[in-house]
């Protein structure tokens, strides 16, 4: 497992993990936006970095263009395996940085510091690394754990309510996976009014909820496919609405998918009715609607695509209760496309 840092200072941490590098063994991906917090971030690294490659914003350029950008900064500035890869940013930063890192040259080292809450709950830990291809999310990439994390919760001050919103999407897949007690606190969270030390709390709760899954099945050959829990119909999804150029956030998307996967665990799996209302009103209160069922044909062929599939048809992780994990269930496409229609 990767070494988790939680921090209030992420350029000191920084200062001190990279202290004794050579500068010009210190590589930054960042995107448009993430970029501006670099020059501070380095700042008492002595000297400002040069080799810095900066990203387009958003999901549509998580793509192999992008990695490949990345590459080109690092084979032309002569980067070596013991270099390391800085990447400064939300999950696309993160993702794609963690591929490059782990290809180019079969594997440099890499150090994440998520700037998102959805990056810092769930994509900067755990070692999946990718970007999408040929309309699918996620389709090529590896496993490969950051040797750091370092969580700094004073990035999320800049965050716009919408990308919040989007990560604690995956902070409810957390408390459905994990007990009733904490899946109850992120339901009644008042938004505004949540300080940064209930944030960190909640935070490094989800943190160790998702490092408890990964530790025990870091190639997902069983046991993390929980962590996949909303993302079989809310990868479709996601996929869907980019594709129609109305592009929903990640989290938005595993929103959906959670309350389809849910009403999918209620039928076939006996999960409790009244807790799938709870967190279905939630979602209806909290997320943007997208309009389903004129596309139920094309969602079930982009969840033919899913990875946790081993066999013809769609595999779902489901729930029989909070916490209560049911692995590898094929359900039938009539069943799916009703469960689409609770959405
Ligand atoms: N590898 C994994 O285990 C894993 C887990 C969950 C999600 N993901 C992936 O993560 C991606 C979504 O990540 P995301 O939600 O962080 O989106 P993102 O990386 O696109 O960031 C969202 C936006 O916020 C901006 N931003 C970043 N930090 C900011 C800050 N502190 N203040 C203001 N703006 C800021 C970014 O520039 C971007 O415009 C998806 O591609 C998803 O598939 C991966
Ligand atoms: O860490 C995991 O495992 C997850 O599935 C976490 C998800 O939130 C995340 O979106 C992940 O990138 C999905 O992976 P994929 O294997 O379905 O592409
Ligand atoms: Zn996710």
């Amino acid at each position: 497992m990767e070494s988790i840092i939680f921090t209030t200072d992420a350029g000191m941490v920084l200062a001190e993990l990279l202290d004794g590098t050579q500068h010009e063994d210190i590589f930054i991906v960042a995107d448009k936006h993430t970029v501006l917090f670099c020059d501070r971030l380095f700042e008492k690294v002595d000297w400002l970095p040069s080799h810095v490659t900066v990203l387009d914003c958003g999901e549509e350029n998580k793509s192999v263009e992008s990695v490949s950008r990345i590459w080109m900064m690092l084979s032309k500035q002569g980067a070596r395996r013991s270099s390391i890869l800085v990447c400064v940013g939300g999950g696309v930063v993160t993702d794609l940085g963690g591929f490059a890192a782990s290809t180019f040259k079969r594997g440099m080292r890499c150090i994440n510091v998520p700037t998102t809450l959805l990056a810092q709950v769930d994509a900067s830990l755990g070692g999946k690394t990718g970007f999408n291809f040929n309309g699918l999310k996620n389709e090529i990439g590896t496993f490969s754990i950051p040797e750091k994390v370092i969580i700094d919760t004073r990035f999320l001050n800049h965050l716009p309510v919408r990308e919040r919103m989007s990560g604690f999407a995956e902070m409810i897949k957390h408390g459905l996976l994990s007990n009733r007690e904490y899946l109850i606190r992120l339901l009644n969270l008042e938004h505004q009014e949540t300080t940064q030390e209930y944030m960190l709390e909640l935070i490094r709760r989800s943190v160790t909820i998702k490092n408890e899954i990964v530790t025990r099945d870091p190639r997902e050959q069983g046991l993390r496919k929980v962590l996949n829990f909303g993302h079989t119909i809310g990868h479709a999804i996601e996929s869907l609405s980019i594709m129609q150029g109305s592009p929903l956030l990640h989290g938005e998307a595993v929103a959906l998918g959670l309350v389809a996967e849910l009403y999918l665990s209620v039928k076939e799996k006996g999960f409790p009715e009244e807790i799938y209302r709870e967190v279905r009103n939630f979602v209806k209160q909290h997320y943007p609607p997208y309009p389903l069922m004129n596309h139920v044909d094309t969602l079930y062929e982009l969840m033919l695509h899913d990875k946790k599939n081993e066999r013809w048809g769609v595999n779902f992780t489901l729930l029989s209760g909070i916490g209560e994990f049911s692995l590898d269930n094929y359900c039938s496409k009539d069943l799916v496309v009703e469960a689409l229609s609770q959405v």
